[in-house]
């Protein structure tokens, strides 16, 4: 059976520590085309502030993923599943296996719902990066190298570029594309209109848009779908 994002071309990230723009209700970012919702962020996310998230988009039809900066507890019918990040960059072990193993004791998981994805932080600005300490001093063979080892060592299917809040260098990307075998590359960081969901689309198999729904609006997040579609990486 494929892979539950094998066919993302788009993704919106929900920050639970973020309010929506204006009028905007969590339902209507379905009618923006996009593939699926990860809920997560960096910063005072708690089960509590997911759940209601979770429980406005109860109705939804698309797949919705959490992203875990806490230990969830439960898991709700409404959940697609877990993607759990994996900092490989981060000075503080805490956010590679540390607070992953603390899950894993305290809880009894159900395995075909918690997915790995292997964060490579590269934006040192962000609020992930002063989170987990990530050397983000990093130049493009640092980075290839972590995305071999991510597939080839640690054998993830998903590698996450991650500049959250800027843009990142879509040299990077596309080298970091020609690196890998069978992972799924996905890239997230400052896309905010059509012309840069085209470009990082054009290099990366998935892109993630988070910060420009709470800031722009769903209709900004609609002309990212159109330039992620359009730019649609067929390699
Ligand atoms: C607690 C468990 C089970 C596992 C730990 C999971 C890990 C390693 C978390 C640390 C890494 C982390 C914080 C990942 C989240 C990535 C993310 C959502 C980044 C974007 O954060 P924003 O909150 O959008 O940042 P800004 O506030 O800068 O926009
Ligand atoms: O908020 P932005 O900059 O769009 O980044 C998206 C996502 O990669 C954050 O985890
Ligand atoms: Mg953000």
């Amino acid at each position: 059976m494929a892979v539950a994002w094998a066919q993302w071309n788009h993704v919106t990230k929900v920050d639970p520590d973020k309010a929506l723009h204006d009028e905007d209700s969590y339902a209507d970012i379905v009618d923006t085309g996009t593939d699926a919702i990860i809920v997560g962020g960096t910063t005072n996310v708690t089960e509590a502030r997911v759940q209601s998230i979770l429980d406005a988009l109860s109705a939804v039809e698309i797949p919705i993923f959490v992203e875990p900066t806490y230990r969830p507890s439960s898991h709700t019918e409404a959940l697609s599943g877990y993607l759990l990040p994996i900092v490989l960059n981060a000075d503080d072990t805490l956010w590679i296996t540390g607070a992953h193993h603390e899950w894993i004791r305290l809880s009894d998981l159900e395995w075909e719902s918690v997915h790995p994805e292997a964060y490579i932080v590269l934006n040192p600005a962000s609020a992930v990066a002063t989170y987990t300490q990530a050397d983000c001093d990093l130049d493009v063979d640092d980075v290839v190298a972590y995305v071999e080892l991510a597939e080839q060592i640690l054998g993830q299917q998903i590698v996450y570029l991650e500049y959250s809040g800027t843009l990142g260098d879509p040299d990077v990307v596309a080298a970091v594309q020609d690196t890998l075998s069978s992972a799924q590359l996905f890239y997230g960081g400052g896309i905010h209109d059509y012309e840069s969901a085209y470009r990082m689309a054009n290099v990366a198999d998935t892109v993630i848009v988070g910060d420009v729904l709470h800031e722009a609006g769903i209709e900004a997040v609609e002309e990212t779908v159109r330039g992620a579609k359009d730019g649609q990486n067929e390699s």
